[in-house]
């Protein structure tokens, strides 16, 4: 186990200086696989930290956006390789952080890297279209402006992935962005904010204050100088942020929950559904806004996969992420932890059967951990808890059907419309779940999880302000369109 990380108190990153708090008060992180154990300190800041951050963040925003693509992408690159060279100390302040396994932390650190170089690229790439004028003496063309200063508000789940996904676009089109990540992800965070700064990215284009979201989140929404507020988490969060950015007139970007299916078909590869179905379901430990977690299985081969499913989830080895034996880590804080739990005990007052786990895991030192064992439901219905709101956990429901229809129907029946997934072997079946799915991401033969860092990213209903990330759908939010008439 490597334990490279010094444990040092993290600063706000506000004007290209490290500053701490006006309140000058600090919060401990501990890691979830061992609460006795403090990754760093991080500050608890105020709206008035806030206050300067974009002050900062607007006085830079002019010099910025003078720059031309290529030169702000030359800063991005130099990010990416800062990023680059401290792959393994990022990845393990992650993991030691907020739970998930290094070689997971390691993954996303490395999207991170490649988001980071493609948006490089983006400032090379054309910004508007040339449009034929009714006046033939005229030139009418479109280009974009920069919004202008960006709140970024990120969860605790992707530490490293989503707050650059969230940046990286920003910064490319001629934005400066205030960063607050989740207090439970900051040092991480801080070790982002510590790339840009070796980066030399000049001061006041990329601030972070950290603290809580009730305090430093409502002071970035509410504050008149932030232009645009791009946000991922709950949906009850999510709501109260729009509404806010809404009521005076800024832009806003909201990413948020899903209660996510996987359809297994009488047809599919029943083992690639079953590693499908563990992968996505219990990676991260649940914890993705993309994990399934209902998984409607035809009649025909319940048994079968229900079989082979128990079979390989009684093999996941739980543990501290950092060990290289622990194929699951600990849910990411005790709260969370609480919250499934409290979802496991209502999915069987409902009358769920729970055929696996579902416990507390305390072995092997798990007791200092916030560590849930993967739970197994079956008899499970639409109409009950578990399988209508986000468990954020290694909680997975199993729903018998005897046709795809049902499936799809059942499927539908959430508030939710994130992603989905549908094992099959027929085309027919591929393409009525493609067209009638409600979900903005649609996976054949692949797990609900993951996210292609250059294709559009967001959810249909309540899971996202219908807008999409990533890829080249990040430059509609982080720009406006200015249509230009020209006429010499
Ligand atoms: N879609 C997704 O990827 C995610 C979904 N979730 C869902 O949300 C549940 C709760 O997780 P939680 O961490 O509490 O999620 P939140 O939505 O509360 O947190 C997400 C981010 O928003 C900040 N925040 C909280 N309140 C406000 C506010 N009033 N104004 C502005 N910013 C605010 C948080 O700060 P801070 O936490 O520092 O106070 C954090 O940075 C999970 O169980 C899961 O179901 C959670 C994370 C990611
Ligand atoms: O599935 C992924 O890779 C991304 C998931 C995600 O965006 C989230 O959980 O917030």
């Amino acid at each position: 186990m490597t334990t490279s990380v010094q444990v040092k108190t993290h600063l706000n990153y506000i004007n290209g200086e490290w500053v701490s708090s006006l309140r000058n008060k600090v919060g401990a992180a501990i890691n979830p696989a061992n609460k006795n154990e403090i990754v760093g300190y991080v500050q608890c800041s105020t709206g008035e930290d806030v206050d300067r951050a974009v002050a900062a963040a607007k006085r830079a925003q002019k010099e910025w956006r003078r720059l031309s693509g290529a030169e702000r992408g030359d800063y991005l690159y130099k990010i990416a390789n800062s990023l680059e060279r401290r792959l393994e100390e990022v990845a393990e302040t992650m993991t030691r952080e907020m739970g998930k396994t290094f070689p997971e932390a390691k993954g996303e650190t490395m999207r991170g890297i490649a988001i980071l170089r493609y948006y490089a690229g983006e400032g090379m790439r054309k910004v508007g279209d040339v449009i034929p004028a009714t006046d033939s003496k005229a030139l009418m063309f479109t280009t974009r402006v920069p919004l202008g200063v960006i709140g970024v508000i990120s969860p605790w789940n992707f530490p490293v992935a989503i707050p650059i996904w969230k940046m990286a676009p920003a910064l490319i089109y001629g934005n400066t962005v205030v960063m607050k990540p989740a207090q439970e992800a900051a040092v991480t965070a801080a070790k982002i904010m510590e790339c840009m700064h070796e980066a030399g990215i000049p001061a006041g284009v990329v601030n972070m204050v950290t603290g809580a979201g009730s305090e430093v989140g409502t002071a970035i929404v509410n504050h008149s100088d932030v232009n645009g507020i791009t946000f991922t988490g709950s949906n009850a969060t999510g709501k109260q942020i729009g509404q806010a950015a809404l009521a005076r007139g800024a832009k806003y970007q909201l990413e948020m929950g899903g209660k996510n299916p996987v359809i297994i078909t009488a047809d599919a590869d029943l083992d690639l559904a079953v590693e499908g179905t563990i992968s996505g379901g219990l990676r991260s430990t649940g914890q993705k806004c993309t994990a399934t977690s209902r998984v409607f299985v035809q009649a025909e081969i319940y048994d079968a996969f229900k079989e082979k499913l128990l079979e390989q989830v009684k093999e996941i080895t739980i543990g501290n992420g950092m060990e290289g034996t622990s194929w699951m880590g600990p849910c990411a804080s005790e709260n969370q932890m609480k919250t499934v739990l409290s979802y496991i005990e209502k999915g069987k007052a409902e009358g769920a059967r729970l055929i696996y786990g579902g416990e507390r895991y305390t072995e092997n030192g798990g007791e200092n951990g916030f560590f849930v064992q993967p739970a197994i439901f079956e008899e499970v219905t639409n109409g009950m808890v578990i399988a209508q709101e986000e468990i954020f956990g290694p909680v997975l429901a199993l729903i018998k059907v005897e046709s795809i229809e049902e499936a799809l129907t059942q499927a539908n029946d959430v508030e939710y419309g994130l992603s989905a997934s549908i094992y099959t072997k027929d085309i027919g079946t591929m393409m009525s779940f493609i067209n009638d799915i409600e979900a903005g991401l649609v996976r054949i033969n692949a797990e609900t999880a993951g996210v292609e860092l250059q294709a559009p990213f967001g959810g249909m209903k309540q899971s996202s302000s219908h807008s999409r990330e990533q890829g080249q759908a990040a430059i509609e939010f982080f720009t406006a369109i200015k249509t230009v008439f020209v006429k010499a």
